[in-house]
């Protein structure tokens, strides 16, 4: 058979192809995102799970003018493929080469940009509705996983676009996993809707939505159906006001084709619920999506990692102490939205089931559980990563800070996080967390302090979070004790002269090494909030320049805390001070490797010896 794949640079020749031909096309594309991750890294089981989908899609809508809002954006590998950028896959997610996720920048056929979840949908009905208000024909299609429905953002753009006409279709892409297994009530629901009696009956009425009626008034007949409660059992999301039809075998391209061929007829406000395997294709994805998630680079044939085991993660300290403090206080309950793996709790998770909690996507809800929680005399510990946290922003103020109850939030992935990209790193949480009254915020150095702040955070009876990075930190030797540390204190780590370089968090390093050839002091701040005003003030007046530095963003991050309490402090000085801030600048960081990354931000130790050369000089 001649190859297909490598015929295809755009959607328009995809569209040329004979129907028979596609299923040859999906066979190559698995192949092809297999080999091709196995060499890159990257998001692999969820990709494989689409590849008829997305054929189908490009294949029926007219892409670009149609425009497709892939959520999250973990699997538009192969929408990648068929738009142009099969060469690029080779340099996907490295520095300077495309993106891990849609990128407005990077393609026009991606519409949306995307990296957190449950957003497609009202970007599409956004989109759908710019349709309609231009008299344009254009129809917006939002592509959904079961994961990404349990997030409230998504109800909320159902709830709005179900009392719409705006010509929208939602594809639920239900492979019954998030990363981890998928939970709560919507998936049971979902599981319910695949099931026998129930199955049939949708299937049913999925078949009379495709009937031979014009559309408009197949439309206007199942409105009419709705409200005269004709269709027993409705689906939940045709209470909703959508068109359900459904479900159909996501894997099946002829059923695929012909499904979107119909409902592209329809208007106002569809929902098409395919069922895919997640990993289809390989072996290895297929019994094991969680771990082929996201991978690093990997043998093709067997799936086997290739790189080495790294050292300890911050992650698995934390894993550690989670289960170590949970056996010592039988009020710790662990919280995570989706995340189990990713922040360590798979350990906690087996040994005290009855204390844990993966709520679905849904880091609001998330954080005002746990203030509940609080409120009634259980220790929430809300596993996070920094970037999920931004969604969880007035539930930490209004839910916890202001009634001051006793949360702690373990923060991973703070800082920069290499392949990920913009979306996902952690650059904001010390400004946004900073300003908020009744919180201490803290930052390891190294891994055992990690732990100690946990404890520390775990027993200050009030709202905590200790952040801390992705990967692993200096190697240091973690002991197994449960003792909090003073709350508010830094200390030096090194005695030098006139330059103090106060380093929070993972800047400790870098910031030590710097100083040997300046012998400049370092102090290990700790804390951002409270921030040791008497040690800024003891190196205030021993010293002539004070540099901050901070894997955070400059402006209103940990730097600035030093500012202010300098500022406050500047009447009782005796000599002026030269002040540096070190941080991330006022840019989004393009993917790429975590320390080029740094470096290229002047976090090194040589960027930081230079920034002080200059300062001083
Ligand atoms: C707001 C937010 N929280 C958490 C995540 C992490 N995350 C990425 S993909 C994913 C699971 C998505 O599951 P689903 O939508 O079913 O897609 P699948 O991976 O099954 O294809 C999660 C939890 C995220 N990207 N955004
Ligand atoms: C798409 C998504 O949000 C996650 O899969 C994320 O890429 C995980 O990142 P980590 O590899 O840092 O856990
Ligand atoms: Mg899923």
């Amino acid at each position: 058979m001649t190859p297909l794949l490598n015929t295809i640079n755009d959607p328009e020749q995809l569209r040329l192809l004979e129907r028979r031909e596609l299923v040859q096309l999906a066979h190559e594309l698995r192949l092809f995102l297999v080999d091709s991750v196995a060499k890159t890294g990257g998001h692999l089981a969820s990709n494989l799970g689409v590849v008829e989908l997305t054929i189908a899609l490009h294949y029926v809508f007219n892409t670009p003018d149609d425009k497709l809002v892939w959520d999250v954006g973990h699997q538009t590998y192969p929408h990648k493929i068929l738009t142009g950028r099969r060469e690029a896959m080779q340099n996907l997610r490295k520095p300077q080469g495309i993106a891990g996720f849609p990128r407005r920048n990077e393609s026009g056929y991606d519409t949306f940009g995307t990296g957190h979840s449950s957003t497609s949908i009202s970007a599409a009905l956004g989109m759908a509705v710019a349709a309609q208000k231009a008299g344009s024909e254009r129809r917006s299609v939002a592509i959904i996983g079961d994961g990404a429905m349990t997030a409230g953002m998504a109800f909320e753009a159902l709830n709005n676009a179900g009392n719409m006409d705006a010509n929208l279709l939602v594809v639920l892409n239900d492979n019954d996993m998030s990363i981890s297994n998928n939970v709560g009530a919507l998936n049971n629901y979902l599981a319910k809707l695949l099931s026998s009696r129930f199955y049939g009956t949708v299937r049913k009425s999925g078949k009379k939505v495709l009937s031979a009626l014009p559309p408009m008034m197949e439309f206007a007949k199942r409105a009419e159906e709705h409200v005269k409660g004709m269709v027993t059992p409705g689906t939940l999301f045709e209470e909703f006001g959508f068109n359900y039809i459904g479900p159909i075998d996501g894997h099946d391209l002829d059923a695929l084709i012909d499904t979107l061929h119909n409902i592209k007829q329809l208007n106002g406000p569809q929902f098409l619920h395919i069922v895919t395997q997640k990993g289809k294709g390989f072996e290895p994805a297929e019994a094991n999506p969680n771990k082929f998630h996201g991978v690093g680079k990997f043998d093709p044939f067997n799936g086997n990692a290739i790189s080495a085991k790294a050292a300890k993660s911050y992650t698995e300290v934390f894993g550690d102490w989670l289960v170590d403090m949970a056996a010592a206080d039988h009020r710790l309950i662990g919280v995570t939205p989706a995340m189990c793996d990713g922040s360590g709790l798979n350990a906690f998770a087996s040994q005290f089931p009855e204390r844990y909690y993966d709520v679905g996507i849904a880091e609001q809800h998330a954080l005002t559980f746990a203030a509940g929680m609080a409120c009634d005399g259980l220790k929430p510990v809300v596993a996070i990563y920094s970037t999920f946290l931004q969604r969880a922003y007035d539930q930490l103020i209004h839910d916890i800070a202001l009634q001051n109850l006793p949360v702690l939030l373990a923060i991973d992935r703070a800082g920069l996080v290499g392949a990920d990209g913009p979306t996902h790193a952690g650059s904001f949480d010390l400004t946004f967390m900073r300003c908020i009254p009744n919180i201490v915020i803290m930052t390891p150095s190294n891994e055992n302090e990690c732990r100690q702040m946990l404890s520390t955070g775990f027993l200050y009876n009030g709202v905590a979070a200790v952040r801390y990075p992705r990967g692993s930190g200096t190697g240091a030797t973690v002991n197994n004790s449960l003792l909090p540390i003073e709350i508010g204190k830094g200390r030096i780590e090194r005695q030098g002269e006139k330059v103090a370089i106060l380093a929070f968090g993972s800047m400790l390093a870098p910031a030590l090494e710097a100083a040997e050839a300046i012998n400049a002091t370092v102090a290990n701040m700790r804390f951002v909030k409270p921030i040791d005003h008497a040690l800024i003030a003891q190196l205030a007046s021993t010293h002539t320049a004070i540099i901050t530095i901070e894997e955070n963003c400059v402006m209103g991050g940990a730097g600035s805390a030093v500012m202010e309490s300098l500022q406050a402090m500047q009447h009782s000085l005796s000599h002026t001070i030269k002040t540096l801030s070190l941080g991330l600048p006022d840019q989004f960081i393009e993917h790429g490797v975590h320390e080029t990354m740094l470096a290229d931000c002047g976090l090194d130790a040589k960027g930081i010896a230079s920034a002080i050369a200059k300062l001083i000089t």
